[in-house]
């Protein structure tokens, strides 16, 4: 039975890894995928992972019908065998609807990949659509870890090394980067209280600090 998966999770805990495992091993027994992105930190058309792996995919714009799209692909006698969509936290919920069409109407496995939740801690709409409609929602194996130690569930946003909880719901961006905006996966308890690994350290003794080596 044909599934809609999302696999959720922070920044850098391995989404887009993944989905190019699930690339490569699908294509290397000869299937065929559809591999659509949205603003890849690596340019347009593009979907790549911080382990320096990267693959061509279709970039998808405001407002394109995605089950169209496969319904074109294939009525021109294109293959489809499953469909993999990264970043998918910045599609529209119309887009993740189709993504639900492309599976029900078409029986076309599609694995969606992306962060749930935003620098201030609320969903996305794509990623709130996908838990909406998903098969299955997948938390990734590899556990992002916030600076104390404790497994990071939240992403923060940083401008000028600074953690802000104000702005535009999307700016693209990547983690370790300070100098303008920037982003850091946090536990929610650190999140809450807006203490960076910088400002952490900034803090003398800080009593929020959990051992991390056990004696
Ligand atoms: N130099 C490295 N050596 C080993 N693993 C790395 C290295 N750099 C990044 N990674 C792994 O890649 C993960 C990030 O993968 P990526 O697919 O880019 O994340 P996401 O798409 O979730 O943002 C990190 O959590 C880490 O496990
Ligand atoms: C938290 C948050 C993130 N973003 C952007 C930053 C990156 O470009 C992507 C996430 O990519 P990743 O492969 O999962 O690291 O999302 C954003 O626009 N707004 C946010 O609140």
């Amino acid at each position: 039975m044909p599934e809609l998966v999302f696999f959720s999770g922070t920044m850098d805990c391995g989404k887009s890894t993944l989905a190019l495992q699930i690339e490569h091993n699908r294509s290397a027994r000869g299937l065929q995928g559809i591999i659509f992105t949205r603003d890849d930190r690596a340019g347009e058309g593009k979907l790549s992972s911080r382990l320096g792996l990267v693959t061509d995919a279709v970039e998808v714009e405001d407002g394109q019908d995605l089950y169209g799209y496969l319904v074109d692909h294939l009525s021109q006698g294109g293959r489809a065998d499953y469909v993999i969509a990264d970043e998918a936290q910045f599609l529209a919920e119309e887009q993740i609807d189709q993504l639900a069409r492309v599976v029900d109407d078409l029986d076309i496995d599609v694995y969606a990949f992306g962060i749930t939740t935003d620098f201030r801690s609320k969903l996305f709409p794509g990623s709130q659509r996908l838990v909406e409609l998903a098969d299955r929602v997948e938390v990734l194996q590899v556990e992002a870890l916030c600076w104390c130690g404790a497994r990071a569930t939240h992403n923060a946003r940083t401008v000028g090394g600074v953690m802000v909880v104000e702005g535009a719901q999307v700016v693209v961006g990547d983690v370790d980067q300070a100098d303008t905006v920037g982003y850091e996966v946090l536990c929610r308890r650190h999140h809450r209280r807006r203490m960076t690994a910088a400002s952490a350290h900034a803090a003398v003794l800080s009593p929020d600090v959990l051992p991390v080596n056990s004696g």
